[in-house]
């Protein structure tokens, strides 16, 4: 059996809620990606704080406590799309961690881009680990049964 983590950030919950499932079907350690200085929970207010930290350049700080990254075979990692790719403070644990060898698979919840460049930026920050396609959830059709299956059956198919 595959020693598994389930990994993520969540600003409003959704991607949350599917990593709960994940780690209800699959089994595992749970990590919840959260940063120093909560975002503010105002869809406009955060989409234009981040629209203004990207264009700087700018990784938020995130909080400590995950040191584990050899410990596992494979990492589903959770994120939001934010602005099509995953959200920034996913990419501070990536560029804080050290996952080489391992296979990393992106779960991303969204609002109509689907995974976007999430895979490649993914490799990108973890060169040496596999990165697999991933999977995509719209958050206007994550709670339904019929996605239930398909998560199931999704993880199925690797585990
Ligand atoms: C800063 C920001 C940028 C976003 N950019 C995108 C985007 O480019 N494409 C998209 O489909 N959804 C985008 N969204 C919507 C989120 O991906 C979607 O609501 C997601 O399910 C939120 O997950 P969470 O509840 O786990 O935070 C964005 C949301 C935020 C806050």
């Amino acid at each position: 059996m595959p020693r598994i983590l389930v990994v993520y950030y969540s600003h409003s919950g959704n991607t949350r809620e599917i990593a709960r499932m994940l780690q209800d079907l699959a089994g595992g350690d749970v990590f919840e990606i959260q940063t120093v200085t909560p975002y503010p929970v105002e869809y406009s207010a955060i989409v234009e704080q981040v629209r203004k930290e990207k264009s700087a350049g700018f990784k938020p700080k995130i909080k400590g406590g995950f040191a584990g990254g050899q410990d596992y075979d494979i990492v589903l990692l959770g994120s939001p799309c934010w602005y099509g790719t995953i959200a920034t403070p996913v990419e501070t644990f990536l560029s804080e961690q050290n996952f080489s060898g391992k296979t990393i698979v992106p779960f991303i919840t969204h609002g109509g881009s689907g995974l976007g460049s999430a895979a490649q930026d993914i490799s990108a920050l973890q060169p040496s680990a596999n990165v697999a396609h991933g999977k995509a959830f719209s958050r206007s059709s994550m709670r339904s049964a019929q996605n239930q299956k398909e998560i199931a059956d999704w993880l199925a198919s690797f585990l």
